[in-house]
């Protein structure tokens, strides 16, 4: 069963911005989607009204089979949503930062007992019990404030940019959180974020948008089919003759170009086969000294760059 459906979404807003134009997205129960896109693109916009805090202006939502325009009661028992500036009382500890959360759900207080242990069991919080909330770091505040939106269980939870302005280590600490979250507690997520490797890390499926709409959604091995230009890269001993090595280069039919990053060479082909034994076979016959030699997959920097720099919708 499908988690999210949106068809033919349009988000105009009163001073006349279009935010979104026939919106169209699916996600799967049980998976981890991330929504990329630049700044202003209208991914918040998407979660504002996927999680029923401001209206369509047209369009069909369903939310774990649940339709926004005549139930969004029942999709807001269902979900959770961490907002990009965090809900913690720091006047109240930890525990009692859950126990809140949990009766604005209107949890009892033994369910609320027993999920508080839970979670605090699951992402590793014990030792920050004894701490005053007001003295936590971002990252452990980030991690009580996805805690707090799990006291609940909802199907669906959506995390607008979690991890942003943290460090490296409080991020990875996150990415095992949200693993957890959809392995222990089987919760879709529904993730925007500005960091492409996170996406590529965590995401079974990603969903690249641009002026309001999304230009390609898939995995990350669909995406790359779509983004079909395998490039092979050289690491030179030296950059001695290298003008003259990428001349020779591109003379053949099988490598598309060539572009030179200081003592790096990626050339650019249409069969990845082929063009490593050209270009492999080429080298060794001038004699040019190389150390490493490697077909290259496009990262989902590479996909994202090609994506949103050029004016193309593409369905998978
Ligand atoms: N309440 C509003 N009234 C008018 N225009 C708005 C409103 N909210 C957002 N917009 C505009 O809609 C567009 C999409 O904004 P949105 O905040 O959804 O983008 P975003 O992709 O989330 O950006 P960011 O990554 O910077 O958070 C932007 O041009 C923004 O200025």
């Amino acid at each position: 069963m499908e988690a999210i459906t949106v068809r033919e979404l349009n988000k105009t807003f009163k001073n006349g911005k279009k935010a979104l134009h026939n919106f169209n997205l699916t996600v799967s129960q049980g998976e981890i989607f991330s929504l990329l896109g630049q700044n202003g693109v209208g991914k918040s916009t998407l979660i504002n009204i996927l999680t029923t805090y401001i209206l369509p202006t047209s369009g069909e939502i369903t939310i774990m089979g649940y339709h926004l325009k005549n139930d969004s009661q029942s999709i807001r028992n269902c979900i959770s949503c961490v907002a990009q500036h965090t809900s913690i009382d720091k006047h109240m500890s930890l525990k009692e930062n859950l126990q809140f959360q949990g009766r604005l759900f209107g949890l009892d207080s033994a369910t609320i007992q027993a999920r508080s242990e839970e979670l605090i069991q699951a992402f590793h919080l014990t030792e920050y019990c004894d701490y005053n909330v007001s003295e936590y770091s971002g990252g452990v505040a980030r991690r009580l404030d996805i805690a707090m939106s799990m006291i609940s269980h909802p199907k669906v939870l959506f995390l607008d940019e979690p991890t942003v302005g943290l460090d490296i280590e409080s991020r990875q600490i996150l990415w095992q959180m949200m693993k957890t979250i959809q392995e222990k507690f089987n919760t879709t997520i529904f993730l925007t974020t500005h960091y492409l490797e996170e996406a590529q890390l965590l995401s079974d499926t990603i969903c690249i948008m641009k002026d309001g709409q999304p230009l390609i959604q898939g995995s990350m091995e669909e995406l790359r089919k779509y983004f079909s230009e395998p490039v092979i890269r050289v690491e030179l001993n030296t950059v001695d003759d290298i003008a003259a090595i990428v001349e020779r280069l591109n003379a053949q039919d099988v490598i598309k170009h060539v572009r030179v990053e200081e003592k790096t060479l990626y050339i650019s082909v249409d069969d990845s086969s082929e063009g490593f034994a050209k270009s492999n076979l080429l080298l060794t016959e001038n004699h040019v000294g190389f150390c490493a030699i490697e077909i290259q997959n496009p990262s989902l920097s590479d996909i994202f760059l090609k994506f949103t720099s050029q004016p193309i919708k593409m369905n998978l």
